[in-house]
């Protein structure tokens, strides 16, 4: 049999209506007939071709990506595309580029902590990238410990200008994307003085080079920082690396919505809080944990489709051996990576949720939630990036010798992936913003505040700290109250712990120094519980086509159960399961494997310029 028949053979057997599994995915019927459409638009473009991108030089990389972004804007100007249209596209073309950034955070930025003049001013320019612009935080001294910079913005009455200075090395700017060699504009954050104070930092928008012949301009000493991991992949992206030496600006060139300088160079903090200019970071975040899905899917549906075709072992009578799908170990390490494809997914379309709701309430001047939005947003980055860049390497390995081969698709996308573990906040570093958050909510619960929203549960934590667990069969680990409260009864237990140890250090900060790890792992618990119950409301909701909502039941249950027992240590150590009910888990995942149909539908389209890419190879 050819290795498409085999798929073939698959998908036949597939007991779920794949069409209605498609929009499930997608989110909704209209957003998947888009991403169908513009798939298919990039697809059939030859200047969208990425078969030979491994294996061009840096310099031609460069070239090549730069074509791209032109014509991706050519495309969306001729076609009119909508916004979410031309993000798709900009999604199937699949390269790293300055426009990220420009699109990503410069312009967003600008909109989140510009006042209503400054968008006025800056954004009709940048929408029609008549000026192109980066997002320059990062210097070569300090990245996670945004306080720290050391750039200083320094208001000068006389002039009614801000100066710009890079007073160490260490103060270089350092990483930003779309800085190296394209962006016309950064959004600069320094330390705002008036008057010799230092008012903590601030952003501006700084011109760098001249819209006429693109060189920097007086004062702006600025680069390209070199190769970095992996052949093509992030090289696409010129990161860069920017100096200042007392360049001048005007004084509303800095981000007024959130503190302002008057002419007389009085500094005044705005009646919100100050953390909205670290705004741009949450809303990238939200952005980073809804692409998680779309990386981990790619790496799935390669590791699958190779499992299918792949046979090892075990012919009887010079018949066909053994798919290596059919191996249990093949499926244990395979199946829990699908399941948190559609965990990621279903996680992300809610994150999205909260951050348009944190950004009306913003509006209307309610901050209330802003903690909570900012526990999640950093949490759940957190997690499902780590997770993901796992799964793209196990996926490596699920496919053999031919997984380590550039034309598999998986060494590049692990090396353009990984570094989301890192940019847009280190990951530890995120999950101890979640556990402070944690420890707060906490302290706080015997003080008449009830938890709302995602720490709801901790209001019950009366209950969750004694209940027991009542599973008795495996299949009792099938019902999902039975599941959330185990997750929640290991969250609940592990902050408490956490808190309690913490008070037994006579300065707060030491202790939460000491106990870093314990606390990093009660906010793993905190947001894997959180993935669990938004998989759950999902499931709660009508989901038409045949066998579809049957399919996810068993994938919750395959993505709940496979983490219960990675985190087996939590979940007995804390007391919330005994070993035996463990065991029991673990049985019953096993018996979901046999369950799990994997005709994953959710990037055809990478499955054809997979085979695309194969059949191009001259390695294949
Ligand atoms: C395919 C795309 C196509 C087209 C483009 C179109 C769209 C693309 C859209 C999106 C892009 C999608 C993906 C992006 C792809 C690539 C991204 C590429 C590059 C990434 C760019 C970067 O990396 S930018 C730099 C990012 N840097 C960081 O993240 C730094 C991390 N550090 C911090 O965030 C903070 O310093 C901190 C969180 C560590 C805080 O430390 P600390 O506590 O010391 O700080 P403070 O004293 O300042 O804070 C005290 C209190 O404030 C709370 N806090 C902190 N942060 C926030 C926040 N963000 N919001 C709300 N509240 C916050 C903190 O909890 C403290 O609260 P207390 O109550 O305890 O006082
Ligand atoms: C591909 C890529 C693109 C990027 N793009 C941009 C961009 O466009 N604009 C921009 O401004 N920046 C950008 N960055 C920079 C990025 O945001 C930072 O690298 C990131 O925030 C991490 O900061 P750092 O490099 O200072 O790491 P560090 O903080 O130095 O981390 C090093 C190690 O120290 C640990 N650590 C640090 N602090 C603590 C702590 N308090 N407790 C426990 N452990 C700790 C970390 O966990 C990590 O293991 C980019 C980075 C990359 C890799």
């Amino acid at each position: 049999m050819e290795a498409l028949d085999y798929h073939a053979e698959e998908r036949r057997k597939a007991e779920f209506d794949v069409e209605e599994m498609k929009i499930v995915w997608a989110g909704s019927r209209q957003a998947y007939e888009i991403s169908d459409r513009v798939a298919r638009l990039v697809a059939s473009d030859p200047v969208f071709r990425k078969d030979n991108r491994t294996m061009l030089s840096r310099k031609d990389l460069f070239k090549d990506t730069l074509r791209k972004a032109a014509h991706a804007w050519k495309r969306i100007i001729e076609l009119r595309l909508s916004e979410e249209e031309a993000s798709k596209l900009r999604f199937f073309v699949d390269q790293p580029v300055f426009t990220d950034l420009h699109w990503g955070m410069f312009i967003p930025a600008i909109k989140g902590q510009g006042n209503e003049e400054q968008q006025q001013k800056w954004l009709p320019m940048a929408y029609k990238m008549q000026i192109i612009g980066c997002y320059a935080q990062t210097e070569l001294g300090h990245g996670s410990n945004v306080q720290g910079l050391e750039t200083t913005a320094t208001f000068d009455p006389e002039t009614d200008e801000f100066v710009i200075h890079s007073p160490t090395l260490t103060s270089s700017k350092w990483w930003p994307g779309g800085l190296g060699k394209v962006s016309t504009h950064a959004l600069i954050y320094a330390r705002l003085i008036t008057d010799g104070q230092d008012h903590g930092v601030h952003g501006f928008i700084v011109q760098l080079r001249s819209l006429d012949d693109h060189l920097p301009l007086p004062g702006i000493t600025v680069g390209d920082i070199g190769m970095k991991f992996g052949s093509g992949a992030y090289n696409s992206m010129d990161n860069g690396v920017l100096r200042f030496d007392h360049v001048r600006i005007l004084r509303d060139q800095m981000l007024m919505g959130v503190s302002q300088v008057t002419r007389e160079g009085k500094f005044m903090q705005s009646d919100v809080p100050r953390q909205l200019v670290y705004g741009t970071m949450v809303y990238v975040r939200q952005k980073i944990v809804a692409d998680a899905s779309c990386a981990l899917s790619r790496a799935v549906c390669i590791a699958t489709r190779y499992s299918v075709v792949r046979r090892q072992f075990g012919s009887h009578n010079g018949g066909p051996e053994t798919q290596v799908i059919d191996y249990k170990t093949q499926q244990s390490r395979l199946f829990p990576l699908l399941a948190s494809a559609y965990a990621f997914r279903f996680v992300g379309e809610w994150l999205k949720w909260l951050y348009t709701d944190v950004t009306q309430r913003l509006q209307a001047s309610d901050f209330s939630t802003l903690p909570e939005v900012h526990a999640c947003t950093a949490g759940l980055k957190s997690v499902t990036t780590s997770a993901t860049a796992d799964a793209i390497e196990e996926c490596r390995k699920l496919c053999g010798g031919h997984g380590y081969l550039s034309s598999s698709g998986l060494p590049e996308l692990f090396a353009v992936y990984v570094p989301a573990c890192t940019y847009e906040g280190d990951n530890v570093v995120l999950l101890l913003q979640v556990a402070r958050f944690l420890m707060k909510t906490v302290s706080q619960l015997g003080s008449g505040k009830k938890p709302v929203g995602t720490i709801a549960y901790m209001g019950r934590s009366e209950h969750l700290l004694q209940c027991r667990c009542e599973v008795e069969r495996a299949e009792d680990w099938l019902k999902p109250n039975v599941i959330l409260e185990a997750f929640e009864a290991r969250a609940a237990r592990m902050s408490v712990t956490c808190a309690k140890n913490l008070n037994n250090f006579a300065n707060q900060e030491e202790g939460f120094a000491q106990l870093a790890t314990d606390l990093a792992e009660a906010a793993v618990a905190h947001v894997q519980l959180i993935i669990v119950s938004k998989f759950i409301e999902k499931l709660q909701q009508d989901i038409p086509g045949k066998g579809v909502k049957r399919q996810l039941e068993i994938l919750f249950n395959v993505y709940a159960l496979s983490l219960l027992h990675k985190h087996l240590g939590d979940f007995v150590a804390s007391g919330c399961i005994t070993p035996k009910q463990g065991a029991l888990a673990n049985e019953q995942l096993r018996l979901l494997y046999s369950q799990v149909h994997f005709d994953n539908p959710s990037l055809l389209l990478y499955m054809v310029l997979l085979l695309e890419r194969l059949l191009q190879s001259t390695s294949f």
